[in-house]
This record gives C-alpha cells, structure tokens and sequence, in this order.
C-alpha cells in the first residue's frame, strides 16, 4: 500500500486494482472505474472525502466520512421491499444506525426516521415516497432503497426494483407471507432480483419462524435457505445462531442505551445448549444438501473432499455456493431478527454484503450496444426541491458522470445539462466530483428528464448505439423498435382507478395549481391530470383514496394551494356488446384546400381473459395495399383518440377490435382532418354496437381476529362482495374476496370501527367486471344527475 501525494484527504493505492486515481479539481479527487476495458495502472482503492452534515445535527453524525468511490465489486444496490408494516422502515433506520450514519434512532412510531421524511409519512407512520439512502458497511457501499409497502405506491415500488441488483424482502414473522408481498415478489420475479429474506418482528407474541418459512415456500414458491436459527422466540428472542458458521449471536443490554450495537458472538457449543447445537448441526446439514443439489461445483467440491464429514466443509466454501445459488435466483436465503428490538440487523447487512450481487454481476444485454465510454443510465425518479429545482435520480450503467456535463435524453430526444451531482442521503445531499457505473446519485439541473427517462452521452450515441441493437437484433437497418429497446425497460404505469375534480380557492390561483400538478406528475407517473372536456374543470386520477388524499395533502403543504377536491368517483371503462359497423364523410374547405375523406370502419368486440386497454387496429386488404405510412400514422391516432373517452360516459373504451374497411383521402387533405374524420366515424361506430360499463373488480384481503370474523363477512356481503377464501394465519382469519371498487370508499374506517382497529386490509385491481343492465341504467341516472 502507498498513498497518493496529492490527495486532499487520503487515497491508498494497491497493485493490480481496476481503479486509476485522477485529480481534477482542487478540492477533490476521484477514481475512475476502468471496468477491464482499459489498462490498469498503479491504483486507488479508497477515496475519502470529508463531509460536513450540517442539518440534523440531532440526528446525523457532524461530520460523516463519506467514501467518493468503491471498486464495483464492493457497491451494492439494494431495495427493501415488503408488505406494509412489516417494518422496512425500522430496519432500514438500524441499517443507517449501525453503519455510524445516525447517531440516535429514530422511531416510526415517533415519526423521527429518516428515510421516511415526507410530513405525511411521519405523521401517518408510513412510506410513501421510496428514500434512497447511502452508506458505507465494512468496506462496502450501500445504496439502499426503502420502498412504499402500500398498494396505492406500487409503481414507486416498480420503478424502483428496475435499478436495484438485489433486494431484501422484509416479512413480519408473526404473519408470514402478506398480500402485498405477493405483489412486489413478483415485481421482482419480473425484473429478476437476487434477494434475501428478513423474518422480522420475532420478538412479536404470536412470532413463528417456522410458520413463517413455511409460507414463504408455499406462497411465494421459492427454495428458502436458513441460514440462520432463532434463539428464543417472542419475549424470550435474544439472539441467533449462524448455520454456516455455527456461531451464536446474543444480544444482552450492556447499559441503559439497548441500542443492540454490540452483541455476543461465539462458537455453539454442545454443552451451551444441547437441543439448540442438535438442531443448528441438522439445518447446516440440510442447507448443504439444498445447496449441493443447486450448485453443481459446490456438489463436486462434496463429492471429492467432504462426503464423509459435511463438519469439515469451509464456511467460506459453502457461503461462496450460497451466494451462486441466489445470484442465480435458484434459491433465497432466509435470515431473522427483531429490527425495532436492535437484534439481527448487522447480520443482515453482512448478509447483503456476502450474497447479494454487486452490479457487474447482473448482466444487461443493452451494454453490448454502447462504447465502453459512453453514458449510459436511467432516471428513476424525480424529487422537487424548492431551492434546487428537480433532482433526478440517476443510476448509472456504464460511462461516467460529471457536474456541468450535457446528456442526451433519448425518451424526450433532447440535450440537457446537469449542474451538480449528489449523493442521496435520505433529505440530506453531499456534492459529488463524478459518478461511476453502477452508482446511484441525484443530478441537480436537469429540467426535461423524468422518471423512466434513458440517458446517453450524445445524440450521436443514441443513433450509434440503436444501430448497433438493430445489428444483433439481425436487422440492417435502424428502426423504431431498436430505438424503443435502447429505452432501459419502461415502467409500466397502471391506469387510475379513482378519480375526482380539483380547484383552485381562486381562479388566479390555477396556474399556481397547474405548476404544482405538473411537478407532482412528473414525481409520480401513476398520477394523472386531465381537463373534462366539457366543464373544463381539472381532473385528477389516482390508484387509490389513500393517493388523492396524499396529492391534496402535499399540494398544501408543499405549494401553499388549499384546493378543493370534489367526490372521489370510479374509472369506470366502456367496450361493446357486439360488432357494427359505419360510415363517415369530412368535406371541408379550408382557405384554398378542400379537405375530403370517406371512411368505413368495422368494430367487434375481443373476448379473453386478459384485458385489451388498447384498440387491435386492422386493415381490410383492399385498403392496406395502397394505404402510404404516413396515413396509417393519421388513421391511429383518430382511433387512439376516440377510444380515450367512450360514448356513453366518456370512459376510455377496451377489449375492442377496430377494421378500416375502406378509405378515400383527397390529396390536399391534412392528417389532422383524416383522425378527426376517423374519430368520428369510430364514435358512430361504437354506439351502433351498443356500449356496456365496465366496472373495476378490486382483490380484497382482510386480516381479522376471530371475534370480529362475522361483522367483517356481513358488512362485505352488503358490499357486493364475494368471498373466495377465508384461511386461518396464526390466531387469526385471513378473508380473501372480489368486492366492486364502487363499495369499497371509506371502507377503511368502516373496518377499523367493526373491528375495534384489530383488521388491517389490502386491495387491489384484479379486473373489470360487466355492470348488469339495472346497475348500468343506475349509473348512468347518477351520472346525469337524476338521482
Ligand atoms: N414488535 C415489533 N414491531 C416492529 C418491529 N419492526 C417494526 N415494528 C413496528 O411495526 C410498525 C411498522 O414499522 P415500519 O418500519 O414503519 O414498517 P414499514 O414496513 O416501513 O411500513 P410502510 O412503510 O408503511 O410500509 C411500527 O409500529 C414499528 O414500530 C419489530 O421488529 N418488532
């Protein structure tokens, strides 16, 4: 080791590292990461540059030490995913705690954490936006991401998993595995995330490690690795002992402060705890075996040296194979603890460390199409700072990035330049020299990018790089699908459920409104603001009445707009009972051009089981053979724009089928005319076929006591709803069933007065159901305001 003369804080240099140390302004240094296309040389493994934390002196160390680079191998990109509640946030809160970031604990329940840092989410004790937050853990670098555990934010849940490498799921081992669980599990699955579990809440009276191992192999499907054994269980939990090693780890309090920083960690022994050191030698034995059938190197290594006496099989060989195994998603380590209790946090983060992988080692068929010098990363979420402006988020792939440097925003076809780069700490931000692949930071001056956003070095990169997508996609030249691949994996963003008006205190304060809509949007892609075409009043949709709620809040809090919304309402959807048929002509002369179209469009209904929110677009064959592109474009966007608002309620229509049966076009005419003639001809078209409401049919499922069981099924039994399942979870009932979205507003508070606050409740889309004739013609009479 030798140190770097120049550095401002201190560098050390070790042969043979991936990292050359550059010095590009006075203040402070960086490593550049060469990732192996280019020629090491004497090198830098560690760059400290000192931060001061001003803000929160109560609660932030004064002056953190904040490493500016990692080697890849040593940065880990982790979310912390969960059912609401299960406690992501008291973890994470631990996390920053044991890694010296904090130095008092915060509290959920004292609304004094962290990450949760919106005034709502400590007020209300949950997450709602997801915080990113970095620090450093033996040598390794964090980025870890807390994320919304409710249903109403799963897209911040989403969106967040595109750019992680692994994640932690948090389960509360009193209840196993929850509804919302499911649904990030298979967010995961989707984009195939390394991950490990955390049992937590052990300390909780109706805790079951076992219980809970149990549901995680029956629901979410998966090969559960224990690498861990509770000591205790509810009040008598005190520690854990490592399967690998055979360690046991105790957590005593050593003084008034039982912060669990310090623990006990020693060898099992037989005469400790017979029964204990019998149970840990049979789950070391059958995670050998587990992993042994997953990992074929690991099954030879056995087969070879240690058939005889697993004993003697290296700890460090069996974690090596583990950490195979769940970089492959062949299996998922399960470890436990009781985060608010301060027991079994510093595992996990070893943990985190040990089998989750580093970004290099995820592979992204979309680097192959970029130079090794190019930029290219992806902006995945978009804060607003009333000082600053926006701050993106940015992970980055490959490249670098520096302040004052202009990027190419492929989604947007624009340039922009950033001004400052910043690590996140929670609210807190510490300016950046660079930023290397693999790293997530926030960039500071970006003013079109938004979420899902893909940015490169240039325009020429972006046209380089989807030549090359075209090339191994075996194609010769460009085209639009090679563009759209170059796009890292949109985020799809689920349609609205509920929606209501929203207005200004006064007409002058509207564009104060529109502003604040507008950032907000561009926040949070889920929310979505529309004019009504008809009364001209703003409209704001949302995935749930716990999302509105949130938005008004804000738009109070962080713009000063005291508005005021109108009934929340449902989004209902439109299709059509059968196919018809129809014709339009447009005939217009417009200065000296005569705009001229005769169309005749077909609609059939699509049945399925999967929804079809977008119109099939077809072209009857005397059509398509003579029909330019260029039209085509036109004829799309009239179909497009007709389905957004159905005839008879102005819903957007779905499950339709759409046939150009012919079409006549005068050269002069303008494409704006062809859609508009299109559109028309679609409406009438549509209306001939008779329109049937489509209502959203939410997945219900509520956790209840015994005791409050009957109270809970008869208030759902007025709702319209049907039960499906109703399973037992420990001591309580766990009632599973399809209730219409319509019957479900205020159900919240309904639930928590039956059941004396005891239920807890999940819901979620699971379809669109057909309203029968009574209840459409009840609709539409509330619609019309005649009843
Ligand atoms: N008994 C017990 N309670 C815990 C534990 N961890 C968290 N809690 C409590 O569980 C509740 C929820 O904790 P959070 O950390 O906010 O959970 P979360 O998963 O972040 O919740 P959302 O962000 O709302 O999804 C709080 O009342 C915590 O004090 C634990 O280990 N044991």
């Amino acid at each position: 080791m030798e140190t770097c003369s120049r550095s401002i804080e201190y560098c050390h240099f070790e042969e043979n590292s991936p990292f050359q140390c550059y010095h590009t302004s006075e203040s402070a240094h960086i490593l550049y990461q060469l990732s192996n296309r280019k020629k090491p040389c004497s090198s830098c493994v560690l760059c400290l540059v000192s931060v001061n934390c001003s803000r929160q002196k109560r609660h932030w160390k004064k002056s953190a030490t904040v490493k500016a680079v990692f080697a890849l191998c040593r940065i880990r990109n982790i979310g912390i995913m969960a059912h609401i509640d299960a406690g992501k946030t008291t973890t994470t809160e631990r996390m920053l705690y044991y890694s010296g970031y904090i130095r008092t604990l915060g509290d959920v329940d004292d609304g004094d954490t962290v990450t949760d840092f919106m005034v709502q989410e400590r007020e209300r004790g949950i997450t709602i936006q997801s915080a990113a937050v970095t620090f450093d853990w033996k040598d390794y670098r964090i980025n870890l991401i807390d994320t919304p555990g409710h249903v109403d934010f799963t897209l911040e849940v989403e969106r967040c998993l595109r750019v992680l490498d692994g994640a932690v799921a948090v389960f509360d081992a009193s209840a196993g595995v929850e509804a919302q669980t499911l649904t990030v599990w298979r967010q995961a699955d989707k984009h195939q995330i390394p991950r490990i579990c955390f049992l937590n809440k052990m300390d909780k009276n109706r805790a079951s490690f076992t219980y809970a191992v149990e549901s995680i192999k029956q629901k979410l499907k998966t090969k559960p690795l224990l690498l861990q054994l509770p000591i205790g269980e509810a009040k008598t939990f005190r520690g854990l002992v490592d399967v690998v090693t055979k360690e046991q780890m105790i957590w005593k309090p050593t003084s008034d402060l039982d912060d669990g920083k310090f623990f006990e960690q020693k060898p099992l022994l037989e005469t400790d705890d017979p029964s204990l050191f019998q149970e840990v030698q049979d789950a070391r034995n059958t995670l050998i075996e587990q992993v042994a059938d997953l990992d074929d190197e690991f099954a030879e290594l056995i087969l070879e040296e240690h058939s005889e006496n697993f004993d003697l099989i290296p700890s460090n060989k069996l974690q090596s194979a583990i950490r195979r195994v769940t970089l492959a998603q062949k299996a998922v380590p399960v470890l436990c603890g009781s985060a608010l209790k301060n027991k079994g946090v510093q595992p996990l983060l070893d943990a985190i460390t040990m089998y989750l992988p580093a970004p290099h080692e995820r592979s992204y068929e979309f680097l192959e199409w970029y130079n090794n010098d190019d930029l290219c990363a992806l902006a995945f979420k978009v804060l607003h700072d009333k000082c600053r402006g926006p701050l993106v988020f940015i992970r980055i792939y490959s490249g670098s990035l520096k302040p004052q440097s202009a990027v190419y925003n492929i989604n947007k076809s624009c340039t922009e330049r950033m001004s400052r780069l910043l690590l996140p700490f929670a609210d807190q931000q510490i300016e950046i020299p660079s930023l290397m692949p693999g790293n997530i930071a926030l960039a500071v001056g970006l003013k079109q990018s938004a979420t899902g956003d893909t940015l490169v070095s240039s325009k020429a990169s972006a046209v380089a790089a989807a030549r090359q997508a075209g090339r191994s996609a075996g194609g010769e030249q460009r085209n639009t699908s090679d563009i759209e691949r170059l796009l890292l994996a949109g985020v799809e963003v689920p349609e609205p459920v509920f929606f209501c008006t929203i207005e200004p205190p006064s007409m002058a304060k509207q564009q104060d409104l529109d502003n604040a809509l507008s950032c907000l949007q561009r926040e949070d892609p889920s929310l979505k603001v529309k004019i009504d075409p008809d009364t001209g009043q703003t409209i704001l949709c949302g995935m749930g009445e716990l999302h509105i709620e949130i938005i008004h809040d804000r738009i109070k809090r962080e713009y000063g707009i005291e508005t005021y919304l109108g009934p929340l309402q449902v989004a209902y959807r439109e299709t059509i009972l059968n196919a018809a048929q129809a014709t339009d002509v447009l005939d217009k002369v417009i200065g000296d051009k005569r705009h001229f179209v005769t169309t005749e469009l077909e609609v059939r209904p699509v049945s399925g089981e999967r929804m079809v929110t977008k119109p099939i677009i077809e072209y009857a064959e005397s059509v398509i053979e003579v029909l330019p592109k260029e039209l085509q474009e036109a004829i799309e966007n009239g179909i497009m724009n007709s389905c957004v608002q159905g005839p008879l309620l102005g819903f957007p229509v779905q499950d339709i089928d759409v046939t150009v049966q012919s079409l006549t076009v005068h050269p002069d005419t303008s494409d704006t005319m062809i859609s508009a003639c299109i559109s028309r001809c679609l409406q009438k078209a549509l209306k001939k076929a008779g329109i049937q409401i489509l209502e959203p049919l939410m997945s219900l499922e509520i956790t209840v006591s015994e005791d409050h069981l009957s109270a809970a099924l008869a208030d759902l039994a007025q709702r319209r709803g049907s039960i499906q399942e109703i399973q037992s979870r420990q001591d309580n009932k766990v009632v599973i069933a399809a209730v219409p979205l319509a019957e479900m507003m205020g159900y919240s508070t309904v639930l928590r007065s039956l059941t004396s606050g005891s239920a807890t409740f999940t819901l979620e889309l699971a379809s669109y159901q057909a309203l029968n004739s009574q209840e459409q013609s009840a609709l539409l009479q509330r619609r019309m305001g005649l009843v």
